[in-house]
């Protein structure tokens, strides 16, 4: 099948739609999101929209702390990883163009973003 472009908010849903049926699934994944999001799922997906607009479409209907919410959760550089080889194996099996290549770039970053602050913050004990 023809990839699509990553570039409407139909588009975004699908993504975001299957990358978390995949995270759901996953072994070192998907236990962390079943214990905090439980049967909240829809909350959680809708958040994820507004996100990846944001970032995408530049439609800014998120405005949260990302990172905050991951402070306190049980996960570290190994959970990042695998969050972001996931996101990028999805983005690559339906979409291209330049935002599917935004898409892949940012995933990176901020994976990597996330591993370093959350890493410095457990190693250092602060709140
Ligand atoms: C760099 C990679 C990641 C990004 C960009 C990301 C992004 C986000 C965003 C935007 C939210 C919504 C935050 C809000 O409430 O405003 C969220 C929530 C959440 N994320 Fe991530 N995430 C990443 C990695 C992970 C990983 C590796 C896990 C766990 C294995 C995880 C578990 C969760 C959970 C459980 C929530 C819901 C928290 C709650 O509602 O209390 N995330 N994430």
């Amino acid at each position: 099948m023809e990839k699509a472009s990553l570039n409407n908010r139909e588009a975004i849903e699908f993504l975001v739609n299957e990358f978390y049926a995949e995270v759901r699934k996953d072994p070192l994944l998907g236990p962390v999101f079943h214990e905090v999001i439980g049967d909240n799922w829809d909350a959680h997906l809708e958040k994820m929209y507004r996100f990846w607009e944001t970032i995408l479409l530049n439609v800014k209907s998120y405005n949260g702390s990302p990172f905050k919410v991951h402070r306190s959760l049980p996960i570290d550089n190994k959970h990042f990883q695998r969050w972001v080889d996931l996101f990028i194996k999805k983005v690559n099996q339906h979409f291209r163009g330049t935002h599917a290549d935004e898409a892949v770039s940012r995933a990176k970053t901020l994976g990597l973003t996330f591993s370093y602050k959350k890493d410095y913050l457990d190693k250092n004990q602060t709140n």
